[in-house]
């Protein structure tokens, strides 16, 4: 298990994490989640011990990184995939760190045909694609055949064939009873991949639930109505039924009404009742993706003045709480950004109405033999599909972190 207690990390007068309290157990995915600059590679670097805390502290297994003996044997992570020498090969780049970690090397082609590499083991990794150096650092992270696991967003630069392949691994890894603890920004990827998550924003906790229940959480349903544009007295009239029986009527930016607590067939009645006419009434839900970008939207460090300009801040529907955000020195004010008045025009974040994504997926379960023995030599995790092949376009991946640039 891993465990941090107040954790907060300082670099100069910048506040990367504050106070961050969180627990991650074997035997599931543990999703960690939050906008760019939220403070995930922080918190992973300090739980690997490559960065101090500031203050509080982080275990792994009730001992700090550093501490932990035969740390490559129980701890395996990827936390930069371009971090790798890429005059090497791979399987020697591998070789390498099996030997300093004192593991046989024919776990090196265990892993390499893990990740499905093992027909390019001899190129150079600098002639990788973005997925391939992601495979890479992949396997080195599986070398040690560890129980703690930690993957920060190993889903980029993957093909759908390969973000379907690590969203398999990552589960076949939890079902064997290990701990894995995979960051990403994307909750739609979270909602498919992991059993618990952990939510941040600006290095602060935001939600710390399993899947199940930030699913029925945040995921309400809702009926939109839309009367006469013509006629904006009818919407009144309609809002004040509706509100009257108990309804929570919200206006949405393209004049319609959003209408929670309320049965489609009451809606209707009502609106026959107060001689209302309807030119739209029809069954929705809130999308998790919506949830939490309405979650984090008071959290995110760099935003479009585009986004601004078109009402991307939401609205919180009736009865939620924004996050409690302390202030945090280096951080400046934190904020909730309040709904646009109805006049203002914008837009809500989806076109179309969204569509919650259940977490067991479209991808049914996971597809490693849950509890095979490890360095047996059936492969649990190795993908049917062909390897990519050593390409020709150039290696140069796209920088993907501020600190990339420094
Ligand atoms: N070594 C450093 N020195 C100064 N500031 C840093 C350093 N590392 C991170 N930061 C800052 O701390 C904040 C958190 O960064 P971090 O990389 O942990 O976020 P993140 O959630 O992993 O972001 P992303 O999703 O973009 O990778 C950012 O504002 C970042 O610029």
């Amino acid at each position: 298990m891993i465990e941090a207690v107040g954790l907060t990390k300082r670099y100069g007068d910048k506040t990367a994490v504050y106070n961050l309290s969180f627990q991650v157990r074997p035997g599931s995915v543990t999703g960690f989640l939050g906008p760019n600059g939220s403070g995930k590679s922080t918190t992973m670097r300090m739980i690997l011990g490559l960065d101090q805390p500031t203050s509080g502290r982080v275990t792994i297994g009730g001992f700090p990184y550093r501490k932990l003996p035969n740390a490559p044997r129980q701890v395996g992570a990827l936390l930069d995939a371009k971090a790798v020498h890429g005059g090497r090969h791979a399987r020697n780049h591998l070789l390498c760190l099996a030997q300093l970690s004192g593991i046989p090397a024919r776990r090196v082609d265990e892993v390499l045909g893990v990740v499905g590499l093992q027909d390019v083991a001899r190129k150079r990794s600098k002639g990788f694609s973005l997925g391939m150096g992601q495979r890479l650092g992949i396997a080195a992270a599986l070398l040690g055949d560890p129980q703690v696991l930690l993957f920060d967003e190993p889903v980029n630069g993957l093909d759908p064939e390969g973000i379907l392949w690590v969203r398999n691994l990552m589960k076949a890894l939890a079902a064997e009873g290990r701990t894995v603890f995979v960051s990403s920004h994307l909750m739609s990827e979270m909602a498919l991949t992991a059993d618990h998550l952990i939510v941040i924003g600006r290095g602060q906790l935001l939600s710390d639930m399993s899947v199940r229940d930030f699913i029925s959480t945040n995921s309400a349903d809702f009926a939109r109505v839309r009367t006469p544009d013509t006629e904006p007295q009818q919407r009144e009239k309609l809002t004040a039924s509706l509100t009257e029986a108990g309804g929570q009527v919200l206006p949405e930016q393209d004049g319609a009404l959003r209408v929670m607590g309320l049965p489609l067939h009451r809606i209707s009645d009502l609106a026959h009742s107060a001689d209302v006419r309807l030119w739209e009434l029809s069954p929705h839900q809130a999308s998790l993706e919506e949830a939490y970008m309405r979650m984090t939207q008071g959290a995110v460090d760099y935003r479009s003045t585009v986004d601004q300009r078109a009402g991307l801040q939401q609205p919180l529907p009736p009865g939620a709480q924004p996050p409690v955000q302390m202030p945090v020195p280096g951080q400046g004010q934190p904020g909730w950004y309040a709904p646009p008045p109805p006049q203002q025009g914008g837009q809500p974040p989806f076109a179309a109405p969204g569509q919650p994504g259940p977490p067991a997926g479209p991808y049914g379960a996971p597809g490693g033999p849950g509890g095979a023995p490890a360095g047996d030599h059936a492969n649990p995790y190795a993908q049917p599909a062909a390897p990519q092949q050593a390409p020709a376009a150039p290696a140069a991946p796209a920088l993907t972190k501020p600190e990339d640039a420094r």
